[in-house]
């Protein structure tokens, strides 16, 4: 099943005027009387021209509160009382109406998808409750936490208790759970009115240019859904997330703290942005976990149903922002997310919970985040296959599709179109997570035997010098100090000094990459101009990097053509005046449009006459040889920026070594590490599902820090420089 896309127009605010209106719904063309499923807006160097992108559906300016709920979430609430978890967010470019849509107002017709949610969940548990004659119990509770600044705050604790550093995040059975959050139980819509209000007061959100009231983080609200007849519990959970919206700092005429906030923003859209990106070119690697946002969101990782309410503004000055968020939507549409329920459990088996309240896992059975089509998802056994068939409900919102010949089903018409679901005997519920096929755990190391036939001399050897590598760093660890062999106070010194001066590289090029990463953004939007500037700010953190000083010259080149190109001809060309972005241009190339983009003026679909720099997020296949050298060579440049940190000294390196090994029996040799703590960091690594590629990393190990870094290295400074 695909993501459910569905898009909002919001009406003109008080100061917009009615002829700046550019964005507008429209049914489709094949079904004229239906209800709108396109969205309407003119190519910006064109507007003779219109793109058209199409949705699951589409509200005008006139929809209410009360369209938009009945016809896109109320038909997931019977699902989530099933057992599946459902996932509605919002996305948009700053003041669009996110907040509005999500939360609303305070009178009755004005509420928006999250009170209505609730009112919906009590009014199902209270007909449950009575239908089984009180045999099922139904119990709610709701936890509430924001994301700002990529550190993840508990709406439920005031403002005064937060710690800088905000809570941590865990990767739980395939699920990832913020740790240490606050769960309120809430029996009846006025009790979690009470709370969501009181909640909402320590929601970060100040005045910008573009929005009075604008929201500064991501709000995350999980409802949690726990049904219970006898022994049997069912627990499902919807989370309504209202995203922070995407901003121009050129528009909103943001301060320091403003800036601060908003390029933290920016960057989560942007990784979110980057993992759509990755997923539709079904890349091995999604970047989920550069960004809290994105791995909490998970999207296209987790169970269950998934819509995405993307908002828009319909004035022109939003234009080329409406393009990236159209953009960007019509590539989530293509997500495929898993539809499996969570299996209920009996509570006379319950599982061991760790300390923290995790259910604790074993290591081999952690599951790294993977793109869907990557992950295995394998049901243990037939008799558990058979049950799914037995089991699976009847799908009545089964309209996830934008593909021509499966059935369209308009909103309005969701509930009643159950077709019988096809069991998925291959998926796994999001609760069990428990596949015949697990990752193996990197602790365990594969014999030479099972692996030999598949093994070149290459990697034989590459093993071999793992292994005497290893060897190595255990006599080292192990070895005495032979009297008289201290290192005298001033070399030890000096050592000090030589790593401090890496620590210190090493946080002024995450400034750098900082840079590089708006400078990325700057460029996929066509902004130029900007991206040059950013790529100037980046390069004093990377004097030496060629491929950057390449990029820089290249993207100068591009400029200055494009200035000739706009400079009047003696004829007297007619300059571009309309643009919202003055750095706004084509690209010097044609580009396939994305497939939902036609002519509005015909019916047929067909390749738009202009040339131009509008989808940002194209699928591989279509995407012109040209644009795809330019983002390739943006990747690599960013892959060989963020991977070939400063000169590590040959202590940090035999460190890493050690940490990397993930062998509990080596690390806990290192100096002040000892077996939990050595077992507290494979775990971190597993985690991770990555290496730690820089001693700072390691230091922001939880349970490591930079003290931790220190003594491991004192207890190497005897045996090697
Ligand atoms: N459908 C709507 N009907 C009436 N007013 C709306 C609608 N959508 C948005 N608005 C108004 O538009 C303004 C901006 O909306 P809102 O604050 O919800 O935007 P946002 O996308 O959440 O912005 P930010 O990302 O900055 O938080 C508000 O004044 C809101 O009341």
């Amino acid at each position: 099943m695909s993501v459910r896309v569905v898009a909002r127009i919001r009406p003109l605010l008080k100061q917009e005027l009615e002829k700046d209106t550019i964005v507008e719904a429209a049914p489709n063309v094949s079904e004229p009387l239906a209800t709108p499923s396109i969205v309407r807006i003119p190519n910006p160097k064109n507007e003779a021209e219109a793109f058209s992108f199409q949705f699951n559906s589409v509200y005008d300016q006139l929809a209410t509160q009360q369209q938009v709920f009945d016809n896109e979430i109320a038909p997931t609430v019977k699902h989530l009382f099933k057992g599946f978890d459902v996932t509605i967010f919002a996305y948009g470019v700053t003041g669009t109406g996110k907040t509005h849509t999500m939360r609303g107002g305070k009178l009755l017709a004005e509420r928006g998808v999250i009170p209505r949610l609730l009112s919906s969940i009590y009014r199902r548990s209270r007909k449950i409750e009575k239908d089984t004659e009180g045999d099922t119990k139904v119990d709610v509770a709701m936890s509430y936490y924001e994301i700002y600044n990529d550190r993840v705050f508990d709406l439920f604790e005031s403002l005064e208790k937060r710690t800088p550093a905000g809570l941590p995040i865990r990767d739980n059975n395939g699920k990832t759970v913020v740790v240490g959050l606050t769960e309120r139980p809430c029996t009846s819509l006025k009790d979690f009115e009470t709370l969501y209000d009181q909640a909402n007061v320590n929601r970060s959100t100040s005045a910008t240019k573009l929005n009075a009231h604008s929201s500064r983080s991501h709000a995350v609200l999980c409802v949690k859904v726990t049904q219970v007849t006898g022994n049997e519990v069912r627990v499902s959970t919807a989370s309504a997330i209202d995203l922070a919206g995407s901003e121009d700092n050129r528009r909103t005429d943001n301060g320091k703290e403003r800036m601060v906030e908003s390029a933290s923003i920016n960057k989560s859209l942007f990784v979110l942005a980057q993992c759509v990106e990755a997923i539709s070119k079904k890349q091995n690697r999604i970047p989920y976990r550069e960004s809290k946002m994105t791995r909490i969101l998970s999207l296209g990782q987790n169970n269950g149903l998934t819509v995405m309410i993307l908002n828009l503004a319909p004035v022109r000055s939003y234009h080329l922002d409406t393009l990236s968020s159209l953009n960007f939507a019509n590539r989530t549409k293509k997500i495929e997310v898993n539809e499996v329920e969570n299996r209920p459990f009996f509570r006379t088996a319950p599982k061991p919970e760790s300390k923290s309240g995790i259910p604790s896992v074993p290591l081999a059975n952690r599951q790294p985040l993977r793109p869907k089509a990557l992950s295995h998802n394998v049901v243990p056994s037939k008799e558990a296959a058979d049950k799914d068939k037995v089991e699976k409900p009847v799908k009545a919102f089964s309209v996830y599709s934008d593909k021509p010949k499966t059935t369209a089903v308009r909103p309005g018409h969701l509930s009643g179109q159950g077709h019988p679901r096809i069991a998925e005997a291959h998926k796994r519920t999001s609760s069990e997570a428990v596949p015949t096929i697990s990752r193996p755990s990197k602790v365990l190391k594969p014999t030479m035997a099972a692996k030999s036939e598949a093994m070149s001399a290459k990697s034989i050897e590459e093993m071999i010098e793992r292994k005497v590598a290893e060897k190595l760093a255990e006599q080292a660890l192990s070895a005495k100090l032979p009297a008289g062999t201290e290192i005298s106070p001033d070399v030890q010194a000096r050592l000090i000094a030589l790593e401090r001066r890496v620590i210190d590289q090493e946080s002024a090029r995450a400034e750098g990459l900082q840079y590089l990463l708006m400078a990325k953004q700057h460029t996929v939007r066509g902004e130029e101009v900007s991206a040059l500037k950013m790529y100037q700010l980046a390069l004093p953190y990377f004097p030496d990097n060629q491929k950057l000083a390449q990029k820089m010259l290249k993207l100068q080149e591009k400029i200055n053509r494009k200035e000739e190109e706009r400079r009047p001809k003696s004829g007297g060309g007619v300059p571009l005046a309309e643009d919202a972005d003055e750095d706004y241009q084509p690209e010097a190339h044609d580009d396939e449009p994305d497939e939902s983009v036609f002519d509005a003026r015909s019916a047929r679909p067909r390749r738009p006459a202009v040339r131009r720099n509008l989808s940002v997020f194209r699928d591989e296949a279509s995407a012109p040889q040209t644009h795809q050298a330019d983002s390739d060579s943006e990747d690599e440049l960013a892959h060989s920026l963020m991977h070939t940190g400063p000169d590590q000294t040959p202590r940090s390196k035999h460190i890493l070594r050690i940490i990397n090994s993930r062998d509990v029996a080596q690390i806990r040799l290192l100096k002040g590490v000892g077996a939990k703590k050595a077992e507290m960091i494979v775990n971190a690594l597993c985690e991770m599902d990555d290496e730690v590629r820089h001693v700072t990393e390691l230091g922001r190990l939880k349970g490591v820090g930079s003290k931790g870094v220190e003594r491991m290295k004192e207890g190497l400074a005897g045996v090697m420089a």
